[in-house]
């Protein structure tokens, strides 16, 4: 039995809870990408590996054992390179539309960082800056963070009050950024079937779905997309997880209702004692190889990289290298779905979120916000102390009563 797959199913309804979040329109003069940043060579791996881990009590066992990931990839990260591609394709994709702002990357971690970037941007004239992340979903590395990092740029290079930066929302509900997993995961199923001898769906039972993000602490994640004013109860107990797992579920609508799927974690880092997410994909692969509950025995997986944007070393070692070998040494059958990167729909999904937000489209701009779960579309300023930091607040832009978020125009 093979089930054809249907259309991810978009909303453009109107959310009550998030809608409190949605900026006004406005006038802006430029594209900021904000990224990650790696290394771009064996020399770089220890400084940039000391960038990430400045103040983070990463332990220096851990600062070893992934500086071999990035050297068996001869201290390149692959990151960058895809940057400046979605960079570029970002720029074709505005010039198609006949839209006129020039787009420039900046890296919390590597050259070019982000507040060299912030003066560039300011000695090219401009003024009023939209910043899209590479990073798609609400907790503190992937949200507030980027907001800090602008905050704290602002400050540092003198340009705060001078040049002002907004943020689009946190886009993990996006059909753009959704629509391409549909895609990498029909077809990935498709390979696994094969790979078990079975294209008609008659092993269905032996497959999983195994949906991987990044691991947080477990108190960052209790801490995604709240406010201590607007408490609200999230699936899994944070937004991190139930956004990924509302994700998890648009994509099996349309891919294979009826095929068990799991959301699983990967690169766990930190100390030992302190708790993250679980469970590790490695660990989880080996417990559904046994058959786990009332589930049969796992022959063949499909495993969906839904926290990333682009195939970056997280994908390229902690899936590709150690979770792929996991398989191979349990004889399980696997597919890595490709993650969005410069897909075509992931782009021109990435310039639809512009849209929303610049003044050409004021006359559209609550009703065209789609989103593919009923968490979204999540809020373009986040709500008064949302993903906290716990190691000590800094100046953060896009938050609701501070100067930089309420500039945007919101309530
Ligand atoms: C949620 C999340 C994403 C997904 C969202 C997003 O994409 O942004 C992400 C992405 C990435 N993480 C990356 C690399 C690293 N992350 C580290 C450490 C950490 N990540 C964390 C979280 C996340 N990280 C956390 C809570 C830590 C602990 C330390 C801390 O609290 O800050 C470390 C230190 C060593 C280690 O512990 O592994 C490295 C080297 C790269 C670059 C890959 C490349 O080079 O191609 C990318 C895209
Ligand atoms: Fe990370």
């Amino acid at each position: 039995m093979t089930a054809s797959p249907v259309a991810l199913a978009v909303s453009t309804a109107v959310n009550p809870v998030t809608e409190a979040g949605r900026a006004a329109p406005a006038v802006y003069d430029a594209v900021l990408l904000a990224s990650f940043g790696g290394p771009e060579g064996q020399d770089d791996v220890i400084p940039f590996l000391r960038n990430v881990t400045r103040g983070r009590g990463i332990p220096d066992e851990r600062l070893e054992e992934v500086s071999h990931h990035y050297r068996a990839f001869g201290g390149v990260s692959p990151i960058n390179a895809q940057n400046r591609e979605l960079k570029a394709a970002l720029e074709a994709e505005l010039a198609a539309r006949g839209i006129d702002l020039p787009v420039y990357w900046g890296n919390r971690n590597w050259d070019p960082y982000i507040p060299e970037t912030l003066e560039r941007m300011y000695g090219d004239g401009r003024r009023r800056v939209l910043m899209i992340t590479t990073s798609v979903y609400s907790c503190y590395s992937s949200c507030r963070q980027y907001r800090e990092d602008i905050g704290v740029a602002l400050a540092e290079t003198g340009l705060a009050g001078r040049l002002e930066v907004d943020k689009v929302r946190q886009y993990f509900d996006h059909p753009g950024f959704v629509a391409p997993f549909v895609e990498g995961t029909t077809a990935g199923l498709a390979r696994v079937r094969e790979a078990l001898g079975a294209a008609d769906g008659s092993r269905d039972a032996e497959i999983r779905v195994l949906f991987a993000t990044h691991s947080i602490p477990t108190r960052d994640a209790d801490a995604a997309g709240r406010s201590a004013g607007e408490p609200r109860e999230f699936e899994g107990g944070s937004a991190y997880v139930a956004q990924h797992l509302a994700n998890a579920r648009a994509i099996m609508a349309a891919v294979a209702p009826s095929l068990e799927w799991d959301l699983v974690y990967q690169s766990r880092s930190g100390a030992p004692h302190i708790p993250w997410l679980e469970p590790d994909i490695n660990d989880h692969l080996e417990a559904i190889a046994g058959g786990d509950g009332e589930r049969p025995a796992v022959k063949g997986v499909v495993i969906v990289p839904l926290g990333f944007v682009s195939d970056h070393m997280e994908v390229a070692w902690d899936l590709d290298t150690e979770a792929l070998e996991t398989c191979r040494e349990l004889g399980i059958e696997a597919v890595r779905v490709p993650t969005p990167g410069v897909h075509r729909e992931f782009v021109a999904g990435l310039v639809d979120l512009i849209r929303e937000r610049t003044s050409e489209n004021s006359e559209n701009t609550v009703a065209e916000r789609p989103h593919v779960t009923e968490l979204g579309p999540w809020y373009d300023v986040c709500r008064p102390g949302c993903c906290e930091n716990f190691r000590g607040a800094k100046p953060a832009i896009a938050e609701a009563g501070t100067a930089a978020g309420t500039a945007a125009g919101v309530s």
